[in-house]
């Protein structure tokens, strides 16, 4: 059975795919300290009480916090008696290379993300993935991540916002009643929300004139539902695509050998 990992900077989430579907998901905060056997005493409990029983003998990792691969390296080795696939390293092979500027280091969940979103719908992709960054990944004709966007997080944004000014509260995102707020919080909440879906409406329109060509819009990560109730962004929102993606490239990397 395999393990899936997605390690971003906020979040880490755990899965385990039986070749079929997802038998469970578990979502912890990204801790690069955290040990492999506090990794492993927290995995076993929640299988446990889930009843999730299967033996985990092949992981894959992806990392945006390089320092974590470590102790989940030590998690796979000691625990499950396995070498884990870490994507970006030279031994996961990618179905497609990337085309990008020579000695850029590719964020791992955008590769897998394009993978992923390759995989469910072929090429000419724009990934809009809502974690701790808000990036747009553009996918080729055959697959390739060929570059995109990197923008503030939606939270980082919020957070930044509450730590700079000081009478600005901390506010959670969600769809405003009205465009034009009439208390603070209600200010902001409007900012954040039609701001980032001004933002993705632009970025999304340049590219495909940029590439001058139809591209389908795919919406991940958190808060992608929620934006998706607020225009036309996406033609499809698909919570598990990274996830999907590790699935995909572990398949690949399994029937290379
Ligand atoms: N309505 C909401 N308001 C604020 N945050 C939300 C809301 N719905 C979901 N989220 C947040 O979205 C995040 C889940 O999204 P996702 O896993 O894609 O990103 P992340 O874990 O923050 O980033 P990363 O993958 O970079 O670690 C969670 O942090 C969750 O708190
Ligand atoms: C942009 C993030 C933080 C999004 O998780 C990650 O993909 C990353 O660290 N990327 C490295 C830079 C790049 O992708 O070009
Ligand atoms: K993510």
């Amino acid at each position: 059975m395999l393990l899936a990992i997605d390690c971003g900077n906020t979040n880490t989430v755990f899965s385990i795919w039986d070749g079929t579907r997802f038998l469970a998901t578990w979502r912890t905060k990204t801790d690069w300290q955290r040990t492999a056997d506090q990794y492993f005493v927290w995995l076993t409990s929640l299988m446990q009480m889930q009843k999730v029983d299967v033996t985990i003998n092949e992981v894959i990792v992806s990392a945006t916090v390089p320092r974590v691969v470590f102790n989940l390296r030590v998690l796979a080795d000691r625990y499950f008696n396995c070498r884990p696939i870490v994507v970006g390293k030279p031994e996961c092979k990618l179905p497609t290379q990337p085309r990008v500027d020579p000695g850029t280091a590719v964020g791992p969940d955008r590769l897998v993300n394009t993978a992923g979103a390759f995989d469910r719908h072929g090429g000419n992709l724009i990934v809009v993935d809502f974690g701790t960054a808000t990036t747009l990944d553009v996918v080729d004709d055959d697959g390739a991540y060929v570059g995109g966007v990197i923008a503030p997080g939606v939270m980082v944004s919020l957070e930044a916002f509450h730590m700079a000014a000081a009478a600005l509260p901390h506010v959670d995102v969600t769809k405003p009643e009205r465009v034009i707020g009439t208390n603070t919080v209600a200010c902001m909440q409007s900012g954040a929300f039609w701001g980032y879906i001004g933002l993705v409406k632009e970025i999304t329109a340049r590219i495909k004139a940029e590439r001058g060509r139809q591209m389908t819009v795919i919406g991940t990560g958190g808060l992608a539902s929620l934006f998706a109730q607020g225009d036309q962004l996406f033609d499809r929102v698909e919570d598990d695509l990274t996830m999907h993606g590790l699935t995909v490239i572990h398949q690949y990397n399994k029937d290379l050998t």
